[in-house]
């Protein structure tokens, strides 16, 4: 057994967090990674990784820059294909599917995995017409299923309250907090089983940051969430489980209490511990 020769960083009860009794063995597995490599040419940024994400839990990926947390995700809806030179060896089964065999639609694998990214990216249409983007690509024109759909995507965002009397003005005129939930309300609105957020938080302020945070919390019981963040104490306050990468490796995947309290490997202690990164 483990024994901590040093104290955490993070102590998880100053983040008004209970213990989870949790463990990984008990979750569905959402995304089964087998044998992932990954090279953008000759560099290689991620090395031999499995792991399984569990179904409708918050997974946090934390480890120094360049160790190949973004990368990691961008892989789970094809990002990367998006790179001239990129080439990916092993497996990212979602579903019993490998994402990576040629039969598959990514159009309709994007769908199924939405992306928001760091910095907030409304289109330059109404509030109104940013949520019902994705619906009207898909050919859905019927004015109550969109008018329902809106509404539900803004309230599973945080964002109903503010927003329902001015749907019709420019998203461009919200405040980097607000177009952030308005670009998550955007991603749900087509329901995607997966939502992965790479560094959603860290250009906006401490409120709005708490803001997204909280709206994490109230959308886990619906998608499976990933989240990409530099900020340690915001992956012990908003994350079931943590994965710590280094140098392209995932070093240790397990519940975030367990992780941020009593890590397993050295290198994860040396993390949390803030020795390097
Ligand atoms: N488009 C790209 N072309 C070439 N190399 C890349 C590209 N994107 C990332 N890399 C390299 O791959 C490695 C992993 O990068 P990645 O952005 O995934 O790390 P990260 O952990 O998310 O970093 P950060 O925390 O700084 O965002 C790094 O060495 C980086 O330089």
């Amino acid at each position: 057994m483990n024994t901590q020769t040093t104290a955490p960083a993070i102590k998880m009860a100053d983040l008004g967090r209970k213990t989870q009794q949790i463990s990984l063995e008990q979750e569905t597995t959402s995304i089964d990674v087998q044998n992932m490599s990954l090279y953008y040419g000759k560099t290689q940024a991620l090395k031999d990784i499995s792991l399984q994400i569990p179904k409708q839990r918050v997974t946090a990926f934390i480890g120094p820059s360049g160790c190949g947390k973004s990368t990691l995700l961008r892989s789970f809806n094809r990002m990367n294909d998006l790179v001239d030179g990129v080439s990916i060896e092993g497996q990212v089964n979602i579903d019993k599917t490998n994402i990576y065999d040629k039969s598959v639609d990514v159009a309709d694998l994007r769908r199924r995995v939405g992306m928001v990214f760091q910095k907030p990216n409304p289109f330059p249409k109404s509030i109104y017409e940013n949520v019902a983007y994705g619906l009207r690509i898909q050919g859905i024109n019927n004015k109550r299923l969109l008018d329902e759909t809106v509404e539900w995507a803004l309230k599973s965002a945080a964002l109903w309250d503010e927003t329902k009397d001015r749907l019709h003005e420019s998203a461009l005129g919200m405040s980097g907090g607000q177009q952030q939930r308005l670009v998550i309300a955007r991603t749900i609105a087509i329901k995607p089983e997966i939502l992965l957020l790479d560094e959603p938080a860290s250009a906006l302020d401490p409120i709005s940051t708490l803001k997204i945070e909280e709206l994490i919390h109230n959308l886990k019981d619906k998608f499976t969430i990933i989240i990409v963040t530099h900020n340690m104490q915001q992956a012990a306050r908003v994350s079931d489980y943590t994965a710590f990468m280094y140098l392209g490796k995932v070093i240790e995947f397990d519940n975030t209490d367990k992780l941020f309290t009593n890590p397993s490997q050295k290198q994860t202690e040396d993390y949390i511990t803030g020795r390097y990164g």
